[in-house]
C-alpha cells in the first residue's frame, strides 16, 4: 500500500473513501467496501485491455507513452521502501508497497493502455481534527501506523493522510472538493458515511458533498450508519457503531463488545522495553510494551490476551501466544507511571526490542495494591489460571 501525507505524491486517478476512520471498525469497513469493489472491477478491465493491447502489439508496435499506473514520481520511488516513523510526516514517506511493485511489474513499459488505472484510496486527516482544535493529544483507537496496517490488510492501495492544518480547515466545502478531491487527487468516485461532515466549521454534509461533486460528474455513495445488529448478540439495544461507543466499552473493560464492533480484537502494539526487572524475581517475567502516546488505553487492570511477535520482519502470520496483561501503575511496587506488561504463558525467552501485537480478549480484574510481592505473585498465578480457563484449558 502507498502512504503519503502529500497530495502531490499521491497516485492518481483515485476512487476515494473519505473520513476520520479512527478504529477502522465495522462501520468504517462498510464505507471502504465500495472502493475496494471498484478497484476489483477496474483491475479486471485493465487486465482485459492489456491482453487486447498486447495482442495488437504483436502485429503493430505501440506508440510511446506510459500507462497512467506506471507513472510514479521519482521521490516516491526513492522513498518506497521507507516505513512510517511514528508521528514524523516531514519525510513524506511511503510504506513498502507490494501492490505498487506488482503494478510496476505487470505492465510492460511503452504500452499505452486506453483503460486508466484507478487507485483505491482512503483519504483521512492527520492529526485528528479534535487534536488540532484543542491543541491537546487526542488518543486514538488506531494511531497512524496501526491505521495504515488495518487499511493495508483490507486491501486498500493508497492511504492519503491530509495534514489537518489552518489551511485545510479554512477550505469551504466547495474548495475542498475542487482543490483536494478534483484537482489534486483526480477523484472518480467517492464513498462516505452518512454522518460525514467536511469543510470549514464542518459546514458540509454528505448530501452537500454529493451535490458539489455532481458538478464534476463524480458520484458519491453515502453509506448508511451501521448499527449493532442481531448478529452482534452481546448488544441488547440497536446502537450505532462508532469509535466513541467502542471507547466507552473499552473504558468499562467490555472487551468482547468492543471487539465485535471493531470486527477484530482491540490491539496494543509496540516494542518491548526494559522495566524494573522485578518480574523475573517473582517468577512472572513481563514484557513491558512501549505503546504510542496517542494510543487509547482501555480500563486499567488485568486481561487475558493473545500475543503475536512481529519480530523485525513484521510477519503477521506469526504464531499466537497466550498471556496475561496488566495495564496500570503497579501500586504494589509504588509504580509512578502507567505501564503495559504481558506475561506469556508457558514460554521463556528474550523479547527485548521485539515488536509485539497484544490482542485483548477478556478483562479479568481491576489492578490492586497488594500487601506484599508474595501476595501479588499468588494473584498473578490465579490470573494465569483464569486466562487458561478462558482460552479453554
Ligand atoms: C497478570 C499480572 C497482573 C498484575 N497485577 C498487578 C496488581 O494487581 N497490582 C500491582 O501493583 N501490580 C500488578 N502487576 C504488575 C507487577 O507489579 C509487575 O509485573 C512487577 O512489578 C514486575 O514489573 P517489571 O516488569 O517492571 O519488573 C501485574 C502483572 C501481571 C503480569
Ligand atoms: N514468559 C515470558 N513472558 C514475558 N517475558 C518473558 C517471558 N520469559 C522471558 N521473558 C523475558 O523477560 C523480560 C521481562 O523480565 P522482567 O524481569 O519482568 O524485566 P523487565 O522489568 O525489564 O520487564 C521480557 O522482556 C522478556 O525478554
Amino acid at each position: 500500500m502507498w502512504v503519503t501525507s502529500s497530495t502531490e505524491l499521491a497516485l492518481t486517478p483515485t476512487v476515494i473513501a473519505l473520513g476520520k476512520f479512527d478504529g477502522v471498525h465495522r462501520g468504517h469497513q462498510r464505507v471502504i467496501e465500495p472502493i475496494l469493489k471498484l478497484q476489483e472491477e477496474n483491475n479486471e478491465k485493465v487486465e482485459q485491455q492489456e491482453q487486447y493491447d498486447s495482442s495488437r502489439l504483436e502485429k503493430k508496435p505501440a506508440i510511446g507513452g506510459f500507462p497512467q499506473k506506471n507513472i510514479l514520481p521519482k521521490q516516491v520511488t526513492d522513498l518506497r521502501e521507507q516505513s512510517i516513523e511514528q508521528g514524523d510526516f516531514s519525510a513524506r514517506y511511503s510504506l513498502s508497497l507490494p501492490n505498487i511493485n506488482q503494478v510496476e511489474n505487470t505492465i510492460p513499459p511503452a504500452i499505452a493502455s486506453s483503460t486508466e488505472y484507478i487507485y483505491s484510496t482512503v483519504v483521512t486527516f492527520n492529526p485528528h481534527p479534535q487534536e488540532f482544535f484543542t491543541g491537546k493529544t487526542h488518543t486514538l483507537l488506531t494511531p497512524v501506523d496501526e491505521k495504515s496496517q488495518q487499511m493495508r490488510s483490507l486491501g486498500v492501495e493508497q492511504l492519503v493522510l491530509l495534514p489537518f492544518d489552518k489551511e485545510l480547515c479554512a477550505l469551504t466545502p466547495e474548495e475542498f472538493v475542487e482543490k483536494i478531491l478534483v484537482q489534486q487527487l483526480q477523484c472518480r468516485k467517492i464513498s462516505v458515511g452518512q454522518d460525514f461532515r467536511f469543510g470549514s466549521n464542518r459546514s458540509g454534509t454528505a448530501k452537500d458533498l454529493q451535490s458539489i461533486a455532481a458538478r464534476y460528474d463524480i458520484p458519491v455513495i453515502i453509506v448508511p450508519l451501521q448499527v449493532c445488529s442481531e448478529e452482534l448478540s452481546i448488544h441488547s439495544s440497536y446502537e450505532r457503531i462508532s469509535s466513541s461507543l467502542i471507547r466507552q466499552h473499552l473504558e468499562r473493560g467490555e472487551v468482547e463488545q468492543a471487539n465485535q464492533l471493531l470486527g477484530r480484537p482491540y490491539n496494543l502494539v509496540g516494542p518491548v522495553i526494559k522495566g524494573q526487572q522485578l518480574g523475573r524475581t517473582i517468577g512472572f517475567p513481563t514484557a513491558n510494551l512501549h505503546v504510542p502516546k496517542q494510543k487509547f488505553l482501555p480500563r486499567l487492570g488485568v486481561y487475558a490476551v493473545r500475543v503475536k511477535n512481529l519480530g523485525e520482519a513484521s510477519d503477521v502470520t506469526a504464531a499466537d501466544y497466550l498471556g496475561v496483561m496488566n495495564i496500570g501503575c503497579r501500586p504494589t511496587v509504588n509504580g509512578t507511571y502507567t505501564s503495559v506488561e504481558v506475561h506469556l504463558l508457558d514460554w521463556t525467552g528474550d523479547l527485548y526490542c521485539k515488536k509485539l501485537i497484544v490482542q485483548l480478549e477478556k478483562f479479568l480484574r481491576p489492578e490492586q495494591k497488594f500487601p506484599s510481592l508474595e501476595a501479588l505473585k499468588t494473584q498473578i498465578y490465579q490470573d494465569c489460571n483464569a486466562a487458561r480457563a478462558f482460552f479453554g484449558g
